[in-house]
């Protein structure tokens, strides 16, 4: 697939309050994104034979199911948005080209070529949700501009609260 590496992501926002998203790996980059996540999707589900504690605790409390196996293509079947994010990168890229055959949105955290949309940096607060790229060229850079927007975001509530 052709990139148009010229030109940045587009920041769409998209309901995924009725959707599945389906986290490949339970590791501390899952850990990561689910913990974002949490706040948009309507249905987690990680495929990973090992979580790690933060991952178990949501498992506990019923935020997210488990398949508590290795990652197979039929366990992605009814998936609506896809993370790839095993410390397995043949299995990564397996499951990449399996979303592509099927249309599934994914994304795939080892390589960045293979994502089909990068996970944002995100703040939340109130009715404001801001995502933040730095198009794949610097995620320090997207944290710290994510921390400058949060700061924004926070100011701007409290005004209007007032
Ligand atoms: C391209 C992208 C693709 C994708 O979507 O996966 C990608 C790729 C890669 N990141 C790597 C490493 C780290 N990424 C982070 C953090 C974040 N990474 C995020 C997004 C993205 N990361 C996508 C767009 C990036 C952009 O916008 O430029 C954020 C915004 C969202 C999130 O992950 O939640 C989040 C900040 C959230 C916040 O705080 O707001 C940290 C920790 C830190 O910086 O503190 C580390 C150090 C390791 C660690 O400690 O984890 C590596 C391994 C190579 C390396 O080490 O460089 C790759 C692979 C590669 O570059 O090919
Ligand atoms: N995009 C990003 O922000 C970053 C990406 N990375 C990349 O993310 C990947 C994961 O890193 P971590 O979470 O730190 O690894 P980790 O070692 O903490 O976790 C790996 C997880 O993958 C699972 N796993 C391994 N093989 C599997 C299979 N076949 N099916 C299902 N699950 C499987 C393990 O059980 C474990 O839960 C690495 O490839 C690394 O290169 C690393 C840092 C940041």
């Amino acid at each position: 697939m052709k990139r148009y590496e010229e030109k940045p992501f587009f920041p769409m926002f998209i309901d995924l309050s009725k959707k599945k998203v389906v986290v490949i790996g339970g590791g501390r980059i899952a850990g990561r994104r689910i913990r974002t996540l949490l706040s948009f999707a309507g249905q987690i589900c990680v495929i990973a034979p090992e979580v790690t504690e933060e991952i178990e605790g949501y498992i506990k409390e019923g935020m997210v199911t488990h398949l508590k196996t290795r990652y197979a293509p039929e366990l992605i079947r009814d998936a609506d948005l896809v993370l790839a994010a095993t410390d397995d990168p043949a299995c990564n890229e397996q499951a990449a080209d399996e979303c592509r055959r099927r249309g599934i949105p994914v994304n795939v955290s080892h390589k960045k070529e293979l994502c089909d949309f990068y996970f944002p940096g995100t703040a939340v607060c109130g009715d404001l949700t801001a995502g933040v790229t730095a198009s794949g060229r610097d995620h320090g850079k997207a944290k710290r501009a994510r921390e400058e927007i949060e700061k924004i975001l926070i100011k701007l509530e409290e005004e209007t609260k007032a």
